[in-house]
């Protein structure tokens, strides 16, 4: 056990204030902090990010407990993060005889005995979504306990092996040989699971392209596109390109992958990850919305579209807790118009006989089975192949139902959802 520097209380408290104002996502406001702060070493911001990071899953829980004690508010809820990710005996020594008192006193309260509504920390209106969605597939309370409990617990490290440079089974012995434990992810086949938060990017595997940090969930997702050898894909919202790997790797590096985005700046973050991949079939064109005239040059031309939508993100709460406080119901509302649009458009990329897969990291109806089935209320010329059908294809024993419905207490995944839609004419 070792005494926590008093600062590093004050460095988590101050940068609270800033992300209570919820003026921006958390990683980034983080990242700006920390820039400010250049004198912090690599083990020091990751106790401070630690920290905050437990207030934001567990706000309700702390507020509620940082009702009593003296010093300021926020200082109180810096101490119940740290006291949750350092534990009380580092803590402890650090703080004042009242904080101490304060500490054994909050401590000693059973979080079951809280109030449901406190325990889950959800907002009151993600949780009503929420348990509606529960009781309308007649699963009990407790699965809605399970699944708050499972979104305000870290995500664990997830890579995705590069299958144009390595195997999953020489990733493995690489990690083991670098002290690093690692376990094969469950349903993904180039999946790993690494124990703890190792810093991999100074491993040389991760420099010449071996690896890619990737949730099980969103590797899965490119299961569900399955393109082939020499097929014309389009991964319509590519971003950085997580998914836009996946697929080239799947293909072989052969045939053509366009990455599209409205953000250069995402795609301009792809580049250097194309560059270590070993994949030479991929092609990042920015558009400016979905009706850009580039995808009219290319409709009906295409095997395989990968819709990732923008979406509100809440399948991310392990690792993105600020967005359930951030995201609201006219927020998710105007994702839903959005989302409604991008797929009508990306759907005429799509030629007879060929799949789009739409999919979205929220667990919400509105943004995912609601979206598609509009869609194909509209477009009789679309049909749902069953998700579970296209995974066993590819030796994936993971049923869901017709669509991929991932959830972090069921799955260990991020929350994701997923349609196979094909084109029959
Ligand atoms: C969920 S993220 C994609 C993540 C990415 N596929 C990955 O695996 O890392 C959604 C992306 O959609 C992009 N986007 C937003 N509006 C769009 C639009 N109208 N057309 C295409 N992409 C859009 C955003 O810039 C963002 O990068």
């Amino acid at each position: 056990m070792k005494k926590l520097a008093p600062w590093l209380i004050e460095q988590s408290e101050a940068l609270l204030n800033e992300l209570l104002k919820f003026t921006g996502p958390a990683d980034a406001v983080t990242r700006r902090f920390f820039r400010s702060q250049p004198k912090l070493g690599h083990a020091e911001r990751g106790i401070i990010a630690e920290a905050v990071f437990a207030v934001l899953r567990r706000k309700l829980e702390c507020a509620h407990l940082a009702e009593s004690g003296s010093s300021r508010p926020n200082r109180r809820l810096a101490l119940l993060g740290l006291m949750q990710t350092v534990g009380r005996q580092s803590l402890l020594p650090s703080v004042s005889a009242a904080e101490v008192e304060w500490l054994e006193r909050v401590s000693k309260i059973d979080p079951a005995s809280l109030p449901a509504r406190i325990r889950m920390n959800l907002p009151d209106w993600l949780a009503t979504a929420l348990s509606q969605q529960i009781s309308g597939k007649n699963l009990s309370v407790d699965e809605g306990e399970s699944l708050a409990a499972a979104l305000n617990h870290p995500a664990p490290l997830d890579l995705r092996v590069n299958s144009l440079k390595a195997n999953r089974a020489d990733v493995l012995a690489l990690l083991a040989e670098a002290g690093i434990e690692a376990q094969p992810t469950p349903f993904a086949p180039l999946g790993v699971r690494v124990t703890g938060k190792p810093a991999l990017n100074r491993l040389s595997a991760f420099e010449q392209g071996h690896f890619e940090v990737q949730d099980e969930g969103s590797q899965l997702l490119c299961y569900l596109v399955a393109p082939k050898r020499g097929e014309m894909v389009v991964d319509f919202c590519a971003g950085a390109g997580g998914k836009t790997l996946a697929l080239g790797a799947q293909m072989r590096s052969s045939g053509r992958l366009y990455a599209f985005d409205v953000a250069d700046r995402r795609l301009a973050k792809l580049k250097p990850r194309l560059a270590k991949s070993g994949l030479s079939n991929v092609h990042p064109v920015r558009i400016d919305s979905e009706h850009d005239a580039k995808i009219k040059r290319l409709a009906g031309k295409i095997d395989r579209v990968l819709i990732d939508a923008p979406c509100s993100g809440l399948g991310t709460l392990r690792r993105n807790p600020d967005l359930k406080w951030r995201q609201t119901p006219a927020s998710v509302a105007e994702l839903a118009v959005k989302q409604a649009s991008i797929l009508a458009s990306a759907a005429r990329l799509v030629k007879p006989g060929g799949r789009l897969v739409y999919a979205t990291c929220s667990l919400l109806a509105a943004e995912n089975e609601a979206v598609v089935e509009a869609f194909m209320a509209a477009h009789p010329e679309f049909q749902l192949v069953p998700a579970h059908k296209v995974l066993a294809e590819q030796q994936i024993d993971l049923d869901t139902g017709d669509y991929l419905s991932l959830w972090p207490h069921q799955h260990m995944t991020d929350g994701f959802f997923a349609a196979v839609l094909e084109r029959c004419v």
